[in-house]
């Protein structure tokens, strides 16, 4: 198991060439199988969920190739698997989005129920209840959706009664070869919802619509083969960003999608950041010590619960009191013990953390529950006096490209080092 070094006390300063977007790339590969000829993707993020999909395309059977550092070509087979099995689905809960696909396309899907994890218990009965309306038939047992269809599934009209991204991304994608129109009401609005709308819409799909609350999708016979670059990863930016105003650094981030980042971009704003933005790129100036900032995440497009974790660890070291309430996830704060570890003063309670900065953290060893928590801690790292060693790094792989390397570049100082075998025991008790 790794972790990584952070000396603390370097100012972020220099330009970041923003990834592909995880939470895109993620649905459009799996998306692909919905195709009855190759498919090329670009701008595909180097990321642990993107190999596990990956890894799950192969166990259906679906040959894929990397054609150059972040380009896939995905070849599915007419015939072909419909099992995502637990072994990889507990390792990546967005493996449900197989689920939407695999049904649509074959008639039949058995996928391995993701559970509960760090930041709450994240069921999936809105993918289940949307699909059975569409005419599946689904039972879990075993702790498998094992879901079927006589023929084609119905366009259905589905009103989701919560705001879910990958629900929506799921019944999107059982809906495109379904017989008729689907409506879904109560849509999430997220840009990556957008981004795999106009992705099958390139394979040959009709979905409109995308990005506002009501989506209608017409059913067609087949999806053909296509070309599709994913779009920016809109936190990877954000976390960049809070990062530079942290250290109060400057930094310019690149192929990036500003018009995407609005309630963050006010927020960094409000913490007294100084916002440039281009077509497509950010540049982030700091004028001294962030101020503190009050914030409700919400579905897009208010403020991201992805975001929420990187601007507490802001909120530590800056001027006053940052009040934050979590309205997404009901366990999202497991990275304010750590913090605290460090020396944040930060009170819980129940969904909200109130921060009253500090003028100093102070390196500690740290250790990540899940990807945006490990982000805050290293967030923290390059703020505090000394060293912090944030553990079980794996998390953050899930998300962030190279992430050491990058910020490397912009003159942190972190390494990658193995954690020594009597501590990965101890953590793991
Ligand atoms: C791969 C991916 O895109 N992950 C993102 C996606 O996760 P994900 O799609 O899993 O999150 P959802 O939007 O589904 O979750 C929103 C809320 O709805 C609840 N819910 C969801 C589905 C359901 O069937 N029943 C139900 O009650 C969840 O428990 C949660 O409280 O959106 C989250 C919210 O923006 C982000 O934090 C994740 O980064
Ligand atoms: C919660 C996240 O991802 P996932 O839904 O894949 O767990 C995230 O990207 O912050």
């Amino acid at each position: 198991m790794e972790k990584l070094v952070v000396h603390g006390g370097t100012r972020l300063t220099g330009e970041v060439e923003i990834s592909g977007a995880k939470n895109a790339a993620l649905p459009i590969l799996l998306a692909s199988i919905l195709a009855d000829s190759p498919v090329l993707i670009h701008n595909v993020p180097r990321l642990q969920d993107v190999e596990t999909s990956l890894e799950l395309l192969g166990e259906l059977g679906i040959p894929h190739v990397r054609e150059d550092a972040s380009s896939y070509r995905i070849s599915p087979p007419k015939e072909h698997g419909h099992v995502a099995p637990y072994e990889l689905v507990k390792t990546m809960r967005a493996s449900i989005l197989v689920l939407g696909p695999l049904l649509g396309k074959c008639g039949h899907a058995e996928v391995s129920l993701p559970g509960g994890c760090a930041i709450g218990a994240r069921p999936v009965n809105l993918h289940i209840e949307g699909m059975r309306q569409m005419g599946a038939e689904i039972v879990v047992e075993n702790g498998y959706i094992k879901a079927r269809s006589n023929g084609r599934l119905r366009g259905a009209h589905i009103l989701m009664d919560t705001v879910s991204v990958t629900g929506t991304e799921n019944l999107m994608m059982a809906a495109v070869l379904a017989e008729g129109e689907t409506v879904i009401e109560n849509a999430a609005r997220e840009p990556e919802i957008i981004d795999l709308a106009r992705f099958l819409n390139t394979l040959g799909a009709d979905v409109r619509h995308a990005g506002s609350d009501t989506i209608h999708i017409h059913g067609v016979d087949r999806l053909h083969g296509g070309e599709y670059r994913v779009l920016p990863d809109r936190i990877e930016t954000g976390t960049f960003l809070v990062a530079a105003l942290a250290t109060q650094g400057h930094i310019r981030c690149t192929h990036t999608q500003p018009d995407f980042l609005d309630a963050v971009l006010k927020k960094l704003t409000e913490a007294g950041a100084e916002i440039i933005r281009g077509q497509d790129w950010i540049e982030l100036k700091s004028h001294g010590r962030p101020k503190a900032v009050n914030i409700v995440t919400a579905p897009h497009p208010a403020f991201p619960t992805d975001m929420q974790a990187q601007f507490i660890a802001l909120n530590s070291i800056a001027t006053g009191t940052g009040v934050v309430r979590e309205t997404i996830f009901e366990n999202r704060f497991m990275h304010v013990p750590e913090l605290r570890r460090m020396g944040a003063h930060i009170d819980l309670e129940g969904n909200t953390a109130i921060s009253t900065g500090v003028e100093r953290l102070t390196g500690a060893q740290v250790m990540c529950t899940d990807l945006r928590a490990s982000a805050s801690l290293v967030i923290a790292g390059m703020v505090a006096e000394g060293i912090t060693e944030v553990e079980r790094v794996y998390h953050i792989d899930r998300g962030y490209e190279a992430i050491e390397r990058k910020l490397g570049n912009l003159g942190a100082q972190i390494e990658r080092a193995q954690m020594c075998p009597t501590r990965i025991k101890r953590t793991q008790d």
